[in-house]
């Protein structure tokens, strides 16, 4: 398609539809804009953008589509400006947010000026952030939600679905309101355990200090969304204030229950709350649906020695597996470090894990 596209917020997300708009749409011009200047120029230098604007007015009067991937409360505050733009007569206005009902009820504001801007939001992500984090493949199979409102017709809806087409993502259509509840579930509320489990371990810390070093398989993989960005999941659980506020009475109720359970030395009704959950766990669909963790790092708890890291590789380049990125994550006051290895896809990541297992000693884990 031809056209002027416009991106505000040069991020994970914003970077990431931007690659694959390019792909799909090379005659496309892509335009970028981010309160955070170098921002915009590593999206130049990294060809992710095709040029910066020096505002988000001039960007949004050039534009044929406007997407706005930027955090939610930010997105309603750039919404508001947008009224007031001398916008193109058929612009198309979307958004990445992770909540949709304030935003759809703010994008009233369009009404007037016959407007037409379609919530959406990719279900597929990471707890990375930032421009350098955008990839193309992030939205692979994916569901890409969006929610028109009721007057709104399948066109718009279907230009966006061709602007979007090279995500390759599953393009569906919610209420705001089920969106809101379905994401609160699955996405807000679990964010918002993570962070207070680790919450509760940093805390525990001062009396153990041996306790972070420990910190393991289980604890590692429920608490892989604590590392996100916390302005992002600040704005979420504001703007998503009704459902989750709910959903963490409906929390403290069931740890309520449990507590009791425990207290009460009752094994038989433990073993059905722990069996009921992973009866729906073990039944939930692979690789199909919802959030998609499209990183592929393996982490490697290694001994602080000169020469460890071209062991790794050495032995990585031997059976031909390439790596896309390698970084020391922590050095720890003793012997051990861990090593984060980047792989383009979950077949490398496999092999690496299978050949340093073989070759190593060495921890291997998979956050
Ligand atoms: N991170 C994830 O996994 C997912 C995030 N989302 C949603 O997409 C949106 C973007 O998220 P990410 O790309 O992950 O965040 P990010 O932190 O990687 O990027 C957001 C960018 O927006 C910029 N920004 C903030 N306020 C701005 C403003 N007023 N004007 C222009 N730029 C501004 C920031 O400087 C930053 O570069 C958020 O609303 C988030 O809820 C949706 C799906 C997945
Ligand atoms: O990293 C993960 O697993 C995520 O949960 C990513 C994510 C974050 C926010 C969204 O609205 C959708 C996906």
């Amino acid at each position: 398609m031809r056209g002027n596209v416009f991106i505000v917020g040069l991020g994970l997300i914003g970077g990431s539809l931007a690659l694959n708009i390019k792909k799909q749409h090379p005659e496309a011009v892509i335009y970028g804009y981010d309160v955070n200047k170098e921002e915009i120029e590593k999206a130049i230098i990294l060809k992710i953008i095709d040029e910066g604007t020096e505002s988000f007015q001039k960007g949004s009067e050039l534009a044929d589509l406007i997407i706005l991937a930027t955090p939610v409360l930010e997105t309603q505050k750039l919404m508001e400006q947008l009224v007031n733009f001398s916008l193109r007569e058929n612009v198309l206005i979307t958004d990445t947010g992770s909540t949709k009902k304030s935003i759809v009820e703010k994008a009233t504001i369009f009404h007037d000026k016959a407007i037409q801007f379609i919530g959406g939001h990719p279900m597929a992500g990471s707890h990375k952030s930032g421009i350098t984090a955008a990839k193309e493949q992030l939205f692979e199979n994916a569901f890409y939600i969006f929610t028109p409102s009721s007057n709104q017709g399948s066109e718009q809806v279907n230009t966006l679905k061709e602007w979007f087409k090279g995500t390759k993502a599953r393009f569906i259509e919610l209420s705001a309101d089920d969106h809101d509840e379905m994401t609160g579930i699955l996405s807000h509320l679990p964010h918002i355990i993570a962070s207070s489990l680790v919450e509760q371990a940093k805390d525990a810390q001062e009396n153990f200090p041996l306790l972070s070093r420990l910190a393991a398989g289980g604890f590692r993989d429920i608490t892989r969304i604590a590392s996100s960005d916390p302005t992002m999941w600040a704005s979420i659980s504001l703007l998503n204030k009704d459902v989750l506020v709910r959903l963490l009475k409906q929390w403290i109720a069931k740890m309520n229950y449990v507590t009791e359970l425990i207290q009460a030395e009752n094994f038989d009704k433990l073993y059905t709350f722990f069996l009921e959950a992973k009866i729906f766990r073990d039944e939930l669909p692979v690789h199909s649906t919802g959030v998609i963790h499209s990183f592929y790092d393996l982490f490697i708890d290694i001994p602080d020695y000169p020469g460890i890291i071209s062991e790794i590789t050495g032995y990585l380049a031997e059976e031909r597996i390439s790596i896309t990125n390698i970084k020391i994550l922590e050095t720890r006051e003793d012997i051990y470090g861990v090593l984060r290895i980047s792989f383009q896809n979950e077949r490398d990541r496999s092999r690496a894990k299978e050949c340093l297992e073989k070759r190593t000693s060495y921890d291997l884990f998979i956050q």
